[in-house]
C-alpha cells in the first residue's frame, strides 16, 4: 500500500464521537468494504439485541437479569420509573455525602476495599484523573487478600486512620478477598482505638451479607448497587462514583462523557458507530475466534491502568466456553498492555519482529500538558511521546501487524467516561457477533468453589496433624482425600508460616 493509499484509507474509515472529540482510526486493520458488507446483517442483529437490552430485556439469560449499566448515565432510559428513581437518588446521595465529607474536613484519606469490578474501575479512574496537588482526598486500595499487601497500605495510613474513610465495595457482599480486607481494616482501626463504624461506608446490593453487617454495626452510610449492573460494568455506579467524588473528581463530566458516547453508539449506521466499528475490527483481527490478542497501548501515563481495567471488561465478558445456543466455542480475546513509549523498551521487539499473534490498540492523547521545555529546536518531551506512537504504528504496519488508534484531546473526566462507554458497548456488540452471553462469569464461580474446597481440606489437615511426624500420604488419608499433591502443597504453605513442622519424613504439629 502506498503512502497515498494510507492517507485515503485513513480518511475513508475515520469515525468517532465529535461531541467529545474522540476519533477512531481503523484504517490499519486489514478489512475491506466487501467484508464490512458481509458483516452488516450480523451487526444489525447486534444493534437490535443492544436496543432490547437497553429497553430492559433479560439480556443475561443464565442469571435471569437485566443489564442496565447504560441507564446509569442516562437515567431517563431506565425501563421502569422505580429504577430511574433508584439511580437518581443514589447519585444525589453520592453528591451530598461527598460534599458533607469535604465540608466537615474530618477525613483526608479514602481506603477503598474491593476486588475485580469493585476495584479495577475505581483504581483506573483515580489514577487517570487524580493529581496530588488538587485531589480533595487521597485514595488508597486493598484489592486482594494478600496480608503483606494490606499491611503495606495500612502502614502508609499510619497516624491518619482517624482521618480515613473506608469504602467496602462488593456487589454480592460475600466476596472473600473483600471480606478479609474489611476484617483486617476493622482490626487496624480497633488497634488504633477508633470505632470502625464511624469511618465505614458500604457499597453493595441491599440485603447482602455486607449490607446486613453494615446495618448491624451502624456504619456511617450504605449505598446501593443494583442487581442489574454487573461488576465489570459498574464503574459509573456508586462503585466508582463515590470514591471519585470524594477524591474531588468531576463525576458529572464522567457521566456526561459516557452518555455522549452512548448517544452516538446507538446509531444503526455502522460507519457512524465507533463502538460497532471497534467490535467489527476485533472480529476482523481475531477471526471472530480470539486468534489474536488485543494489546492496549496508551501513550499517556495517566492511562496506565486502562489496559488492566479492560482486561476484566473484555476477558470476563468474552471468555466463554459455550455460546448462547449451548455449543462449545471457547471464545475470548486476550488483553494486555501497559503504556507507551515505556513498553517499546520491553516487549515491543517481539510485537514488531516476533510471533504475529496480536493486534494493537493505540490510545493517543493530543495535548501534552507538563513542561514545554524544548530539548532541541522545536522538539519537546510530548513530541517524542507522540513521535514514538506514530513511529511504532508505522513500523508495525510495515511488518503486517494491524492496529487501531483511538485519539482524544486530553485525559479528563469527560474523556475517561467516554472511553469506558466506548469499550463497554464494543464488548456488548462483539458478544452478539459471536453469539455469547457477555454478562455472566460461570468460569470464575468454578474457581471460587475450588478455592473453598482447598480451605476446607486445610481445616481437616490441621486436625490430622499430630506432635509425631506423619507422612503426607497418611495425613491425606486421615483428612479423607486422595489429592495427596494438594495436601503436600497446603502443608508446604503451613510449614512456611510456622503452622506445621516439615521433616524429610513428613509433617507434624508445631
Ligand atoms: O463486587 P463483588 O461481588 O465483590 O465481586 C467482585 C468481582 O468478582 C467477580 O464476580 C468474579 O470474580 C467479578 O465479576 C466481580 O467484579
Amino acid at each position: 500500500m502506498t503512502q497515498l493509499d494510507h492517507w485515503q484509507r485513513y480518511q475513508k474509515y475515520l469515525s468517532g464521537v465529535p461531541a467529545v472529540d474522540l476519533k477512531l482510526d481503523i484504517s490499519r486493520i486489514r478489512f475491506d468494504d466487501a467484508w464490512l458488507a458481509q458483516m452488516e446483517p450480523a451487526i444489525q442483529k447486534a444493534y437490535s439485541a443492544m436496543s432490547a437490552l437497553e429497553a430492559g430485556a433479560i439480556a443475561n439469560p443464565d442469571e435471569q437479569r437485566m443489564v442496565g449499566h447504560y441507564w446509569l448515565r442516562t437515567p431517563s432510559l431506565a425501563p421502569q420509573p422505580e429504577l430511574r428513581a433508584e439511580i437518581e437518588s443514589t447519585l444525589s446521595a453520592i453528591r451530598e455525602f461527598a460534599a458533607r465529607v469535604h465540608q466537615l474536613g474530618a477525613h483526608t484519606d479514602v481506603l477503598s476495599i474491593g476486588i475485580g469490578g469493585s476495584a479495577l474501575g475505581p483504581m483506573f479512574v483515580a489514577d487517570a484523573l487524580g493529581h496530588p496537588a488538587t485531589d480533595k482526598m487521597r485514595v488508597h486500595f486493598f484489592d486482594n487478600t494478600d496480608p503483606e499487601g494490606i499491611e503495606r497500605v495500612l502502614s502508609g495510613l499510619a497516624g491518619r486512620l482517624d482521618k480515613t474513610l473506608v469504602l467496602v465495595i462488593s456487589k454480592s457482599g460475600g466476596t472473600p478477598e473483600t471480606y478479609n480486607g474489611m476484617v483486617l481494616a476493622e482490626s487496624a482501626f480497633r488497634r488504633a482505638g477508633l470505632n470502625f463504624a464511624d469511618h465505614a461506608v458500604a457499597i453493595t446490593m441491599p440485603g447482602s451479607k455486607l449490607d446486613r453487617h453494615a446495618l448491624d454495626h451502624k456504619w456511617l452510610q450504605r449505598f446501593a448497587m443494583f442487581d442489574w449492573v454487573g461488576g465489570r460494568t459498574s464503574e459509573l455506579s456508586a462503585v466508582g462514583l463515590l470514591a471519585a467524588a470524594l477524591q474531588g473528581l468531576d463525576i458529572d463530566a464522567i457521566l456526561a462523557g459516557a452518555s455522549a458516547v452512548d448517544a452516538q453508539t446507538r446509531s444503526t449506521v455502522t460507519a457512524q458507530n465507533p463502538a460497532a466499528l471497534l467490535a467489527l475490527m476485533w472480529h476482523s483481527a481475531t477471526g471472530g475466534k480470539g486468534l489474536k490478542d488485543m494489546v492496549v497501548l496508551p501513550y499517556k501515563d495517566r492511562l496506565l491502568l486502562f489496559s488492566r481495567y479492560l482486561q476484566q471488561l473484555v476477558m470476563e465478558s468474552l471468555g466463554k466456553r459455550l455460546d448462547l445456543d449451548g455449543n462449545r466455542v471457547d471464545q475470548g480475546i486476550s488483553v494486555y498492555g501497559n503504556k507507551g513509549s515505556t513498553d517499546q523498551h520491553a516487549y515491543v521487539q517481539q510485537l514488531r519482529d516476533g510471533v504475529n499473534n496480536f493486534f494493537m490498540t493505540f490510545l493517543r492523547v493530543l495535548e501534552d500538558g507538563g513542561d514545554p521545555h524544548e530539548f532541541e529546536a522545536g522538539v519537546r518531551a510530548g513530541d517524542y511521546l507522540d513521535g514514538f506512537l506514530l513511529g511504532t504504528r508505522e513500523a508495525l504496519d510495515g511488518n503486517d501487524r494491524q492496529s487501531i488508534t483511538i485519539t482524544i484531546p486530553r485525559v479528563d473526566a469527560t474523556r475517561v467516561g467516554a472511553l469506558i462507554a466506548l469499550f463497554e458497548r464494543a464488548v456488548g456488540f462483539y458478544a452478539s457477533l459471536v453469539n455469547i452471553n457477555a454478562y455472566h462469569q460461570p468460569g470464575v464461580e468454578a474457581g471460587k468453589k475450588a478455592a473453598a474446597t482447598v480451605l476446607d481440606l486445610q481445616k481437616r489437615i490441621l486436625l490430622a496433624l499430630a506432635p509425631s511426624v506423619k507422612s503426607v500420604e497418611t495425613i491425606a488419608a486421615e483428612a479423607g482425600t486422595e489429592s495427596i499433591e494438594t495436601v503436600f502443597l497446603i502443608l508446604e504453605h503451613l510449614a512456611a508460616n510456622r503452622r506445621a513442622k516439615q521433616t524429610p519424613e513428613g509433617f507434624a504439629k508445631i
